[in-house]
């Protein structure tokens, strides 16, 4: 009998929800579940070779590969893509997107590029930018870590006065800035996009004490079933303009209902959708990436 196929999960926190559920759902699938933490694994370059240690014992190869790194292990978890790249396996989402798309401002760069709408965002490095950016964005104001996730690094100025105070401190502990016009509605939606296709949606709303509506930060999300075709659209051209087989599109809504793309995250936590919809994401997920993985000649449509 064939060995199974193997496919690594990398994820550092490997308690997570999302974690268990995607290692559940490889087992479900008959392949081998290959747990992978990102700061155990050792790349090795020797002439021309690349070898992966993990816990000192060289890594014996993988069909296909999950990457859930945070913000923090974005570099060593796109090497890690790179080398599995390397090697012909199947990698969910590859190095270069992995990187792009964990930096707020580029990855708008290039939706912007793609002709899709986003929210004005100015990025700037020096004290002297700070006035022109505040009076063009206007106030209120969003402020963004150029990374971040579950709401961390997003803070809001109301006034003027409160956006320069708040751009001084930046500036000087982070010697850059970025900067978003404030979208009132108060709710966003989060789209999940896997090879081309929307396969998820959900609304999430603030609460009252709070202007983010991520669940971290005590959002409520609810179903949403009958997702606008022009939001479905987005969600896929967002996630192939920055080249990954799977993403969490943000879309928010400005004054006049124009849906502006907040923010595609590489790696969508999977509790809280998978909680409102009910659906089994990680074993849709699990799925088409094992299709995609033994069958070569199938290209995702991104
Ligand atoms: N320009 C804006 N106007 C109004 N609200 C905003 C704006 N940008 C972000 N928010 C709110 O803050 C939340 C967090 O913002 P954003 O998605 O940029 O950060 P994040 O930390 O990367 O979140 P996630 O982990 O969901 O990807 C959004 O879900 C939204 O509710």
């Amino acid at each position: 009998m064939p060995a199974p196929p193997r496919i690594a999960i990398l994820s550092h926190h490997t308690g997570l929800y999302s974690t268990r559920r995607l290692l559940d759902a490889v087992a479900a699938a008959g392949a081998e579940p290959v747990l992978l933490q990102p700061e155990h694994c050792l790349l090795m370059l020797d002439d021309t070779a690349a070898r992966l240690y993990y816990r000192s014992s060289l890594l014996a190869p993988c069909t296909a590969v999950i990457p859930r790194v945070g913000g923090p292990l974005t570099h060593l978890g796109s090497r890690l893509l790179r080398f599995f790249a390397g090697e012909g396996s199947c990698c969910l989402n590859s190095a270069e997107s992995l990187e792009l798309s964990r930096d707020k401002f580029a990855s708008l760069q290039v939706l912007v590029a793609a002709g899709i709408a986003v929210p004005k965002t100015a990025y700037f490095t020096q004290m002297e930018q700070r006035d022109l950016a505040v009076s063009a964005v206007g106030t209120p104001l969003v402020h963004k870590l150029l990374s971040g996730s579950q709401g961390v690094g997003v803070s809001l100025a109301e006034t003027d006065i409160a956006a320069r105070g708040m751009l001084d401190t930046f500036l000087h502990l982070q010697h850059e800035a970025m900067v978003q016009r404030f979208l009132p509605g108060r709710h966003d939606f989060r789209m999940i996009v896997l090879f081309g296709e929307v396969i998820a949606a959900m609304r999430r709303d603030a609460s009252a004490e709070d202007f983010r509506s991520n669940l971290h930060c005590g959002g409520r999300a609810s179903a949403l079933l009958d997702l606008p075709e022009d939001f479905a659209a987005i969600a896929r051209l967002s996630a192939a303009s920055l080249g990954l087989g799977f993403a969490g599109v943000d879309i928010m809504l400005a004054e006049n209902q124009r849906p502006l793309v907040l923010e595609v995250n590489p790696v969508p936590s999977l509790e809280g959708i998978e909680g409102i919809t009910g659906q089994d994401i990680a074993g849709t997920l699990v799925k088409a990436l094992l299709q995609q993985a033994l069958s070569p000649s199938l290209q995702p449509r991104l």
